[in-house]
């Protein structure tokens, strides 16, 4: 890494770690600002456990360079970091209380303070009142609001979070979002990863799109979704014929996989038309040709029309993108 940026909390370069069985990533590249939230974003086995558990200092980069807060991640400036693991591990007989005390005295808290702070944040998440209750007493979202707590007690400056928001209703979802947003306002930094497009659009200021183990998108939310193409996906059985009425109205044609239909099967196709070429022109130029339509979906230009596209893309796998910064 050439230049460390101080306004950087975390900041991770050509990261590459390989399992024995020769999966893991190849090339990541993060940076988190200070002050901000970064969603963290792949298909299941784009390699985001594995980032972050390197991030953490659990697994060793095999190459590229981590840095924390301006400078190399060592042992101090990692006491510095919250980190909410993709595996729960709180113990079942394990009071809420005691548990965030022990976590936040782990990394250096004096035992007063740890409590104090244990109980502060039980408030702030409604469970006041319940600090002795036992974990396996609480309801599933609120043991892992207890597990995120766990996280945020000692005071960190960025949250590294594993898919916070997996299993929990849309209420705990909006309320640990809250949280995030609180945390961020205080000048703290947030790594989270998440398959939840929705809430990466609503709570992010940038967002990293993972594919293959590779970073192919780096940069804020309305950038990515500025990439998302214009155009419709279309499910057909005659992939000839979607093929010459895409041609016909300038459009270019993506394969995205194969579907079961009423009569058999048939292909999905992503179709991205010129700007001044609109759906309802392709769906005319499909008709003109009697191409059998199953599906015809206009693709919105969002973060999650510009993931699929990012993902998708024949080259995602190969080339490091030169969107990503
Ligand atoms: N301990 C391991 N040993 C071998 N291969 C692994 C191991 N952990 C993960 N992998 C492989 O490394 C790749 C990246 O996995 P990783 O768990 O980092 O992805 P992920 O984006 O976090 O996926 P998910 O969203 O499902 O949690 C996958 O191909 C996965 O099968």
């Amino acid at each position: 890494m050439q230049q460390t940026s101080p306004h950087l909390a975390l900041e991770v370069r050509g990261l590459a770690h390989r399992y024995s069985g020769g999966r893991g990533v190849t090339e990541v590249s993060i940076g988190v600002p200070r002050g901000s939230i970064t969603g963290f974003i792949g298909v299941n086995g784009a390699g985001k456990s594995t980032t972050l558990r390197c991030v953490l200092g659990l697994l060793s980069p095999h190459a590229g360079e981590i840095r924390l807060f301006g400078g190399p991640a060592d042992a101090a400036r990692r006491r510095r970091v919250g980190f909410l693991p993709e595996e729960r591990g709180l113990f079942a007989r394990d009071r809420a209380r005691d548990v965030i005390a022990f976590n936040a005295r782990l990394k250096g808290m004096e035992r007063k303070a740890a409590l104090a702070a244990a109980d502060r944040l039980l408030g702030r998440i409604g469970l006041g009142g319940r600090e002795r209750a036992r974990i396996e007493t609480l309801s599933k979202g609120n043991a892992q609001r207890v597990q995120l707590l766990c996280a945020l007690a000692h005071g960190p400056e960025l949250l590294v979070l594993d898919e916070p928001l997996s299993g929990l209703d849309p209420i705990a979802q909006s309320e640990i979002l809250s949280l995030f947003a609180e945390f961020r306002a205080g000048g703290g930094a947030i790594l989270f990863s998440t398959h939840s497009m929705a809430a990466a659009e609503a709570i992010c200021d940038r967002v990293v799109i993972l594919s293959n183990g590779r970073t192919v998108f780096e940069g804020a939310v309305a950038e990515a979704a500025a990439l998302a193409p214009h155009g419709a996906i279309v499910v057909t059985d005659d992939d000839a014929g979607l093929i010459a009425a895409a041609d016909a109205v300038g459009g270019r044609t993506l394969p995205l996989g194969r579907t079961t239909v009423r009569l058999g099967a048939a292909t999905r196709w992503q179709v991205a038309l010129p700007q001044d070429v609109t759906p309802p022109v392709l769906m005319r130029a499909l008709s003109e040709r009697s191409v059998p339509i199953f599906a015809f979906e206009p693709i919105r230009q969002d973060l999650e029309g510009a993931f699929w596209s990012l993902t998708r893309a024949p080259d995602a796998a190969r080339a490091p993108d030169r969107r990503a910064a």
